[in-house]
């Protein structure tokens, strides 16, 4: 054979693979037998229901699938398909059944930290989440969550000082950033006793309205070139590169040349990076390859990511430079708490033992253990006297990094959108308003003194938190993998295959007007007592934070954070929407369908002016975005009016 036709073969036998690899994404052939007893929106090769995600966001296109296909249908993400389930019984199921969620988080991550023993909390499996969560329950037993009370208020009071001076400007603010300053700041107090500084003027992330807002700064462009330069790394730095895969020595240098978590820029820093993350994790919105990788079948994986690192584009550079800043501030929190332990190790030798190695707040002398709470800024000191890691002896550096990530990650964007949206639901019903207010000047300052009774306290500012989170719940979903091993998981007469990914729609139960009497209406009543004709008709159906042994380990903090922080921004602020610079929201499926049925059997002018009506009540809701979490679309844009004790409303 002549080296011609070896090469004409060859070619051929590429372009036939190449080919039967696009028809068998095309065809789908495997993932469309095996649910095809599922119902569901039909196939579509490569794309499957993502352009309708896009448009509606996944969130709203559920509701509409709900009420076409029932309480368990499929979805289809590219050549991946969602079992989605939005029966409260059936969720409980799912949620308890089922421990491990699915790996969809990391698709082009690489190096160490894919290990199973070095992923986050949120990402562990089997007996790898039952030592890791044994580690981190103590920071959340109710002792150690009522003795953060006062630092979140006192957080809480430094925005305000900071929104005061803002409101002297009167300009617009988002309202969902300025909270995100919040949430960064009391993790930063709270898990490490540390001052991220988020609130300084030169330091808190400056915000721009809808139309500039998408476009992310980049904290680290300058440190890259310093980074490059770099000299040996350290072991601590080797494990945070690994940790954002970067070279060791290029995150060694980021960690010399900028991200220092002593120095005032780290809070914007991290604000920035969160966002970034956050902002790309959707699925809709992240890189090119992101999307990719989440479309193809798992197979493509390592070709996606080894393009991703190759030939990375602006916003993989952008999320790849985000984990570097994350796991840059982890590395140093962690160094500089391994110092101060040793430090104080070295001078005081004699009271080690019994003490359990941690830290009080700000690292400054030890943690008090009473009935195993600790004290605030000792998460650390958890994560180091851990036992369990891989050598059976404690926690690795990179193992301390990745929970330390997770916990700066995971303690921000959730809670701040939980804060934004209670304060967008008070601030568009005054009614509510007032109330709240009448409650917060009933009780004697300060609130966080109530941080054992909130509910006896302020029943009706919790009753406003449980109310939004109902309407917006922060985790949308809860996300469970069948066990690959077991047999298939039974639900409502459809046998869901091993391996499967389910997710569990808590804003479509939480919205359901089957499950709730005014589903649609903001209703704090509902949550008190005497109202049970307003409660739910299935418990099961509220679920912000999930259910099952992988519920939300930060409940509780997240709870407490939010009211008192809604307690301390209310009595000082009227927030008064600017609806010019809402995105507003795009018709939903169930609308469109509604509106082209009008225009296609020649609807009356009456029913032209109820659809107008309509749509304008529309465009006075609040755009969402189902990403890793429901956030508002382009911020929530308030101008600030101070409120002056003799003009607060009385009721
Ligand atoms: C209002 C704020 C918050 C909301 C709405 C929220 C919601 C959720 C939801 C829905 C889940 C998944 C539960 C499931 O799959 O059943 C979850 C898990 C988790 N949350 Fe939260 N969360 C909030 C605040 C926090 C805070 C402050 C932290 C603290 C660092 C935190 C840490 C975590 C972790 C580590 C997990 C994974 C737990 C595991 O798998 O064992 N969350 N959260």
């Amino acid at each position: 054979m002549s080296p011609l036709t070896v090469l004409v073969l060859l070619i051929k036998a590429v372009s036939f693979a190449v080919l039967g690899c696009i028809a068998y994404l095309a065809i789908n052939p495997v993932n469309r037998w095996k649910y095809s007893h599922i119902p569901g929106p039909r196939y579509r090769a490569i794309f499957g229901n993502l352009p309708e995600f896009r448009k509606y966001g996944s969130h709203e296109f559920m509701v509409a699938c709900r009420a076409k296909y029932g309480p368990v249908f499929k979805l289809w993400f590219g050549h991946r398909v969602w079992v989605v389930v939005c029966d409260p019984d059936l969720g409980k199921r799912v949620n308890y059944k089922c421990l491990n969620r699915p790996q969809i988080g990391d698709a082009l991550i690489r190096g160490p930290v894919t290990r199973p023993e070095n992923k986050g909390l949120f990402f562990t499996r089997d007996d790898v989440w039952r030592m890791v969560h044994r580690v981190w329950q103590p920071a959340f037993y109710a002792d150690s969550v009522h003795a953060c009370a006062p630092l979140m208020s006192v957080t809480s009071r430094r925005l305000v000082t900071r929104l005061q001076g803002l409101a002297g400007e009167g300009r617009p603010v988002d309202l969902w950033r300025e909270v995100g300053n919040l949430t960064m700041a009391i993790v930063g107090t709270a898990a490490y006793g540390i001052d991220f500084h988020t609130f300084d003027a030169d330091s808190a992330t400056q915000q721009q309205p809808a139309a500039s807002s998408t476009s992310v700064k980049l904290p680290l462009a300058a440190a890259v070139a310093a980074a490059a330069a770099a000299g040996a790394p350290s072991k601590a730095a080797q494990a945070a590169a690994a940790a954002s895969h970067l070279p060791s020595s290029m995150h060694s240098g980021l960690a010399a040349a900028h991200v220092d978590v002593g120095q005032r820029a780290v809070g914007a820093q991290l604000v920035s990076s969160a966002q970034t993350l956050f902002a790309s994790m959707g699925g809709t919105s992240g890189s090119i390859y992101q999307m990719a990788a989440l479309l193809l079948p798992d197979s493509c994986r390592p070709l996606v990511a080894w393009a991703a690192h190759t030939f990375p584009d602006a916003r993989f550079t952008a999320v790849m430079n985000a984990r570097a800043t994350v796991s840059s501030a982890s590395m140093q929190l962690v160094q500089q708490f391994k110092q101060r332990q040793q430090q104080q190790e070295d001078a005081s030798a004699s009271d080690d033992a019994g003490l359990g190695g941690n830290a009080a707040p700000g690292g400054r002398g030890r943690v008090s253990r009473s009935g195993g709470a600790i004290a605030p800024g000792s998460f650390l000191g958890l994560l180091l006297a851990a036992r369990g890691g891989t050598d059976g002896h404690g926690l690795s550096d990179l193992q301390m990094i990745m929970q330390a990530n997770t916990f700066t990650l995971a303690g921000y964007e959730t809670t701040a959108n939980a804060l934004a949206f209670s304060l967008w639901c008070i601030s568009t019903h005054p009614e509510a308003e007032a109330r709240l207010l009448q409650e917060a000047a009933a009780a004697a300052q300060p609130f966080h003194a109530y941080s054992r009774d909130m509910e006896q306290q302020f029943p009706y500012t919790c009753a406003v938190v449980s109310e939004a989170l109902r309407l917006y719940p922060p985790g949308a979903t809860t996300i469970r993998e069948v066990p690959p091993a077991g047999r298939p998981l039974q639900l409502g007469g459809y046998a869901v295959a091993p391996g499967s990914s389910v997710f569990v729609a808590s804003y479509v139960m939480q919205r359901d007007p089957e499950l709730w009497p005014r589903a649609g209406e903001f209703l704090p009543e509902r949550w008190l007592p005497g109202n049970e004709h307003l409660a739910a008709k299935n418990a099961a159906a509220y679920l912000p934070f999930g259910s099952g042994a992988r519920m939300c380990i930060g409940y509780r903090f997240a709870l407490q954070e939010v009211r008192l922080g809604l307690l301390e921004l209310l009595s000082q602020f009227h927030f008064e929407v600017q609806w010019e610079l809402m995105v507003p929201p795009p018709p939903q499926p169930h609308q469109q369908q509604q509106q082209q049925q009008g225009v296609e059997g020649g609807a009356e002018a009456g029913d032209k002016q109820q659809q107008q009506q309509q749509q304008q009540r529309g465009s006075r809701a609040l755009r969402t975005a189902n990403g890793f979490t429901l956030s508002p679309v382009g911020g929530i844009w308030v101008k600030l009016e101070p409120r002056v004790p003799e003009v607060q409303p009385a009721v």
